[in-house]
């Protein structure tokens, strides 16, 4: 029986956020101008709320401007898009998310693409997405990149690892599919047309689960020793009728098969925020010098 190491993105995130605080507090000082970072969000949704109310708040504690702006879910697309063209030309603002999904009557493609690439730090416009894939700089979609800060702290080098991602998402999957390229991991992506999926978790050396789909992981999917990523958030109703999160991995059928594995909630979600307020620092600096 193998001892599960938890891989606690909780604490990294934490340790991150502080170093950042100094070092915005530091080009606060070169610049006289506070990294601002800009959320759009159109409609209620309740989870997204939660998000964009726990982004503003890191934002505003690493010492940068939280901008938010919210419309309603009937705002229209000429609205969204004319609300991210005054964003592009506001000099107060150096990055801009725009909560997805957006409600199904905005084109979400034509409003990523109307955000200034240099603007992006959710590394989800074109530009962005081709620079990662042909190895230029780019600003690197957060949630990838927490996944692989997570992964080297945990194993070193992941050269040579064989990696395995489930969801091939644009957000997710596939820029994650990029970086573990980048890190010279031999790289899978799985979806839902994926045949025999089990068997081709069991070849990971590195497992990441970024699918929707609560606990569609089993354990004995999992090769033993192999290091698991659960990107995964889903609200379900527990036995005891309250709601709790839970990953896309079966967390306590991993325990005593995989090697280290990050739990829901406390792993991965906690490094996107930091990665994004770590990608808004990156984006005022270039937009400065
Ligand atoms: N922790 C964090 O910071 C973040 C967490 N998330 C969470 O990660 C999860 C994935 O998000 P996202 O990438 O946006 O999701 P999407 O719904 O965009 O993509 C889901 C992917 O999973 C695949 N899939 C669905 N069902 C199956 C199946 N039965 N077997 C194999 N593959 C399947 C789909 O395949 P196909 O392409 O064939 O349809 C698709 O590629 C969600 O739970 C989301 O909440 C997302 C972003 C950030
Ligand atoms: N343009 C855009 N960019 C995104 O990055 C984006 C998005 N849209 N839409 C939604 C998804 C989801 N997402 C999460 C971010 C942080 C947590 C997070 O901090 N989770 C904590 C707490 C969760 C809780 O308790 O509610 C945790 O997992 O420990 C979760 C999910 C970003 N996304």
């Amino acid at each position: 029986m193998i001892e599960t190491r938890l891989i606690d993105g909780k604490a990294f995130a934490e340790t991150m956020r502080a170093r950042l605080k100094g070092e915005v507090a530091a080009f606060i000082k070169e610049t006289g101008v506070t990294p601002g970072l800009a959320v759009v969000l159109v409609g209620e949704d309740p989870a997204s709320a939660v998000y964009v109310r726990n982004k503003g708040k890191q934002t505003l504690e690493a010492g940068m401007a939280s901008i938010e702006h919210k419309l309603p879910a009937e705002a229209t697309q000429d609205e969204v898009l004319a609300l991210v063209r005054a964003l592009n030309a506001d000099p107060a603002v150096h990055g801009i998310l725009v909560q997805l999904p957006l409600p199904g009557h905005i084109d979400a493609q034509a409003v990523l693409a109307t955000i200034d690439p240099a603007k992006d730090v959710d590394g989800f416009h074109v530009v962005n997405a081709g620079r990662l894939a042909v190895g230029l700089d780019a600003l690197v979609p957060c949630t990838p990149l927490g996944c692989v800060m997570l992964l080297k702290d945990t194993l070193g080098s992941l050269a040579g690892l064989e990696a395995v991602v489930v969801g091939r998402s644009n957000i997710v999957g596939k820029p994650l599919a990029q970086l573990l390229l980048r890190e010279d991991c031999t790289v899978t992506l799985a979806h839902s047309r994926t045949r025999d999926l089990p068997a081709v978790c069991r070849r990971a050396d590195i497992l990441i689960g970024a699918v929707g789909r609560p606990e569609m992981i089993r354990g004995d999917w999992i090769k033993p020793g192999a290091t698991v990523i659960d990107v995964g958030i889903n609200r379900i109703t527990g036995a005891d009728g309250k709601g709790r999160l839970v990953g896309d991995v079966a967390f306590e059928e991993a325990q005593g098969i995989a090697g280290a594995i990050t739990p829901v909630p406390g792993g991965v979600g906690p490094m996107t925020i930091a990665c994004l307020l770590a990608n808004t620092l990156t984006a005022a600096r270039r937009q400065l010098t």
